[in-house]
């Protein structure tokens, strides 16, 4: 499976590293030490010499209670460092916002990809991807980032988010974007308690039947710091234990923090699937 954006193709034949970039003042990683553009490069050529394909920018915090960001203000942290990624770098740069303007004002910067969490469920956001002609990234998630963790409740996960990708994946199809451009997530921890991550978890495999690349982003959540009771700083092994389960099931795409830690696991998921023959 090829994945194409402009003039790059990334080969999902092997799973491929997504490094996080947060443009955000108050993200909860790295503490907002990304907010220059200095040392956005800085951390992006690192990642991409550590082994990162691609390079996931986002100007709006999701954790849950983070202050609401303007478009304006989202496009004056993200669009600059698209701009001097595109020029300096040969990575698919991808871009995590909800916004029609974000996601035209990246497009127009040279961006590969749009990885809205939110599926363009905002105003004008399905209108500007479809003309921005750059592949999606739909993901799950059950309310807003503001409420979503207040109580989850499924009757059955798996089967739920599913029925939502299903739906999405046809609202966009219906809406004039080549399905061959849409990638899918199941969106771990967003409205999802420690139970649901782990059956989607178990369960990955099970999203392949679309036919679509999967993306999965597990990098230091929540789902990680319930089990071993650590700070994100200290989440780097059970994000990489994560990221080796989503890939022996054939996830396509890890979004992380730790890249030069998840592209050596990698190397050790790829000797084993290919040894499957
Ligand atoms: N596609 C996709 N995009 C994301 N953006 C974030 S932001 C929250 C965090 O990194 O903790 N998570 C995800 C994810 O899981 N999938």
């Amino acid at each position: 499976m090829l994945l194409k954006s402009r003039d790059l193709v990334l080969d999902l034949n092997y799973p491929q590293i997504m490094g996080i970039l947060n443009v955000t003042p108050d993200s909860f990683s790295d503490g907002g030490t990304h907010n220059t553009l200095d040392a956005a490069l800085r951390h992006t050529e690192a990642m991409i010499a550590a082994g990162a394909t691609m390079i996931d920018i986002g100007g709006e915090s999701t954790r849950p209670g983070a202050a609401e960001v303007s478009a304006a203000e989202e496009m004056d942290r993200v669009v600059p460092v698209v701009e001097a990624i595109a020029r300096r770098f040969e990575v698919w740069i991808s871009v995590d916002t909800s916004k029609a303007e974000v996601i035209r004002g990246s497009a127009e910067a040279g961006a590969n990809l749009i990885n809205d969490i939110r599926s363009l469920q905002e105003p004008g956001a399905l209108d500007a991807a479809v003309q921005s002609g750059l592949p999606v990234c739909l993901m799950h998630m059950q309310g807003e980032p503001r409420t979503m963790q207040q109580k989850p409740v499924y009757s059955n996960v798996v089967e739920e988010v599913d029925a939502y990708l299903a739906e999405q994946i046809a609202r966009c199809v219906g809406a004039g974007i080549v399905r061959e451009n849409l990638l899918i997530d199941p969106g771990f921890g967003f409205g999802k308690d420690l139970k649901h991550n782990y059956q989607l978890l178990a369960h990955l495999a099970r999203f392949h039947h679309f036919g679509l690349p999967l993306l999965v982003g597990m990098s230091r959540k929540s789902m990680i710091g319930q089990l071993l009771n650590v700070p994100p700083s200290q989440r780097i092994v059970g994000s990489v234990a994560c990221a080796v389960i989503a890939a022996m099931q054939g996830a396509q795409i890890i979004r992380v923090h730790d890249v030069k830690e998840t592209v050596e696991a990698m190397r050790i998921v790829e000797a084993t699937l290919s040894a499957k023959g």
